[in-house]
């Protein structure tokens, strides 16, 4: 489903490189937990996966076709095969929109046929807002429901692959179980973005860890969180372990 190879991204030209030559494989089906401190690498990793951003070296492919930044016409296979939830979600919603606008967006930039309106509903329902608040504007809702307006929109075209880019770090613990409910029970195959180990397990796919700028560590959740063998894994592991109660 994601092969990543030797993928190099360079931002400065004496600096370190952001992606270090990532390898990353993960087959259709499993979900991945992508963790790593900050400026490891990992929203620069997904905008690459995303053919938001170039690679300076390496390879990158989804549902076997290769990715490389391109017009919206060569990129539509790609925007129809994945929902993307960006990190600070709710406010990525226009203001300016009602709610139920924002959510069907993706149905009319793909030009998929089917009665909007009627899919919006849905998806509203599935995320557990209030379908019938769909004419309301952002600020009408809490930060916890424009999250979920935003995971609605992710899935609206029913994509096959979800990627969502730290969804649950602001979250409070109720909307973290909500919303991990939800995430988990989707049967879309996740790809998440996080500092938080412990949120990982609870995914209970794979784990892929990233230090500067390449993958240390990757395998089972359960496995890594057990015994981790990156240093960088053991640190993230300790820090969550850390935590005031
Ligand atoms: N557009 C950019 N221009 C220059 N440098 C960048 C750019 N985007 C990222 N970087 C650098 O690349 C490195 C990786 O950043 P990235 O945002 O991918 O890390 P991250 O793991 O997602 O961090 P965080 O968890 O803090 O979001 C950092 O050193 C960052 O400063």
């Amino acid at each position: 489903m994601i092969e990543v190879h030797g993928v190099v991204r360079r931002y400065r030209r004496h600096g370190a490189p952001a992606l270090d030559g990532v390898d990353l494989e993960l087959p259709a089906g499993r979900d991945l937990a992508l963790v790593g401190s900050s400026g490891a690498g990992k929203s620069t990793l997904l905008r690459v996966l995303l053919g938001l951003e170039p690679a300076d070296a390496g390879t990158v492919r989804v549902l076997g076709r290769p990715v490389a930044p391109g017009s919206a016409r060569s990129l539509r296979w790609l925007r129809a095969a994945v929902g993307v939830v960006a990190q600070d979600a709710g406010s990525s919603l226009d203001p300016r929109w009602p709610v139920g606008r924002s959510v069907a967006e993706p149905l009319r930039l793909l030009d998929l046929p089917g009665d909007p309106a009627a899919r919006v509903r849905e998806v509203l329902t599935a995320v557990d807002v209030d379908p019938g608040a769909a004419d309301r504007r952002p600020a009408a809702f809490s930060g916890g429901q424009r999250q979920r307006i935003a995971l609605a929109r992710a899935l609206v075209h029913r994509p096959t692959l979800l990627v969502a880019d730290e969804l649950l770090s602001g979250a409070d613990a109720v909307l973290r179980g909500h919303l991990l409910a939800l995430l988990t029970g989707l049967g879309t195959q996740l790809l998440l973005v996080t500092h938080d180990l412990a949120l990982a397990g609870a995914l209970a796919g794979d784990v892929a860890v990233l230090a500067a700028g390449r993958v240390v560590e990757h395998g089972p959740a359960v496995d890594v969180l057990r015994a981790p063998v990156a240093a960088e894994t053991r640190l993230l592991r300790d820090a969550v372990l850390r935590l005031p109660a």
